[in-house]
């Protein structure tokens, strides 16, 4: 079940900008023990909500490696996201409307301080392990870097120091196709819904592989010119997104991916994350082209008592959500034997294990 926390006081933004009253949306499952030290905080992903149970089966969840029955687990809604904390769908107090695409720039570091603000409210001090993929390692590693001494552990999936110039090219790519919908911003019914639907459609090219498509949408019969089995899935992704998520909230938040530096102010990402202290598994994943492995390599040799693991997938960057029976093995490793990691040790993981079948429909002629 979701819940609300309601935070009386304004929020400062890195910008300058101030949410007087912000709503954080958050779930927790299991409960924390006497000791409180059983916390293990999960950060979503771009188009992800606070129920980390039903968005990461097979790995969070009674029996998986995050177990509420053995965890407290809390995840947190981030800041601009459709699913219930202040957002561009919240009336902005000051114009009785709709943020809208007015939403200030919310921005990674924006978005783990206000995850600090949160456990605080919450009665959360230390936590156990720090966990989240793509935009939530992000978010992970930023406050990694703000609260070092807050986390016993940390793992960070498919994510990077800075985001690249090319994720960003994807992202504004993305808000081109956003923008270029005239109906974006107004009252219409269904505003939005073209360039949402075109720009998740681009978005989802990049978080696949070459091979993710070749196995799942080739076409079957090799005699079609027209109507082709990926291009359906292509308008089906798109549709798929605009049944859950808000345009606005998705500019907003793609905006916010671009910003994240680790470095920034901070003399730089090796600087930065030189200052992690927990031990950190880093998990890459072999055909992600948004955040290839060169990124976790890097996150890797900065960050002291880190091990890199680089699964093979055939799904791309989204494996960080699928590939959860190689994920939650290397996790229960990490959880239980974390004493082992030895600093000066960056193991590659080579052995294959897609939770997916990726069987080719009628790939005998080819
Ligand atoms: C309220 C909520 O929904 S909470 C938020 C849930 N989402 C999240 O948390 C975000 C993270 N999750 C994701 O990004 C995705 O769910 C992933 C990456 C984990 C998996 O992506 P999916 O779209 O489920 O998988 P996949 O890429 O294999 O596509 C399968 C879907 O495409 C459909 N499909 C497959 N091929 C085609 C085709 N050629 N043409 C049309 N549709 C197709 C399938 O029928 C299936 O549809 P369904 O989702 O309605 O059952
Ligand atoms: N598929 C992920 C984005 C990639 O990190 C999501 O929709 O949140």
């Amino acid at each position: 079940m979701t819940n609300y926390l309601h935070i009386s006081h304004p929020f400062t933004l890195e910008s300058g900008t101030t949410l007087p009253d912000p709503t954080a949306a958050y779930n927790t499952y299991g409960t924390l023990n006497a000791a409180r030290d059983n916390v293990i905080w999960v950060c979503h992903a771009l188009t992800a909500n606070s129920d980390c149970e039903d968005w990461w089966p097979g790995l969070v969840g009674p029996g998986f490696t995050i177990d509420p029955e053995r965890y407290f687990i809390v995840c947190v809604n981030m800041l601009g996201s459709s699913y219930g904390t202040t957002s561009p769908r919240s009336i902005n107090p000051e114009t009785g409307k709709r943020y809208g695409l007015n939403f200030p720039l919310v921005t990674t570091r924006d978005h783990a301080r206000f995850f600090a603000l949160v456990a605080d409210h919450l009665g959360i001090g230390r936590i156990r392990l720090l966990m989240g993929g793509s935009m939530g390692g992000q978010c992970a590693g930023e406050w990694a870097c703000l609260q070092p001494d807050r986390f016993d552990l940390l793992c960070l999936l498919a994510t990077n120091a800075r985001h690249s110039a090319y994720g960003i090219a994807f992202n504004e790519t993305q808000r081109m196709a956003l923008r270029a919908d005239p109906t974006l911003g107004t009252d219409a019914p269904d505003a939005g819904k073209a360039g949402l639907e075109a720009a998740r459609a681009m978005a989802v090219v990049s978080y696949r592989h070459y091979r993710t498509y070749d196995a799942t949408q080739t076409q079957p019969d090799l005699n079609d010119v027209d109507d082709f089995r990926a291009s359906s899935y292509q308008r089906y992704q798109g549709f798929k997104l605009w049944k859950r998520f808000d345009p606005a909230c998705y500019y907003t938040l793609s905006r916010s991916m671009d910003t994240h530096n680790l470095g920034r102010h901070r003399g730089g990402a090796a600087v930065a994350l030189s200052g992690i202290t927990a031990p950190t598994l880093i998990i890459s994943i072999d055909t992600d082209i948004l955040f290839p492995t060169e990124e976790q390599s890097l996150l890797s040799r900065y960050i002291k008592n880190s091990r890199l693991e680089v699964m093979q997938s055939d799904y791309g960057h989204d494996g960080f959500l699928v590939e959860t029976r190689t994920i939650g093995r290397l996790l229960a490793d990490f959880l239980g034997d974390q004493l082992h990691i030895d600093a000066g040790t960056k193991r590659a993981f080579t052995e294959g294990l897609s939770g997916r079948n990726f069987a080719i429909p009628g790939s005998e002629e080819v």
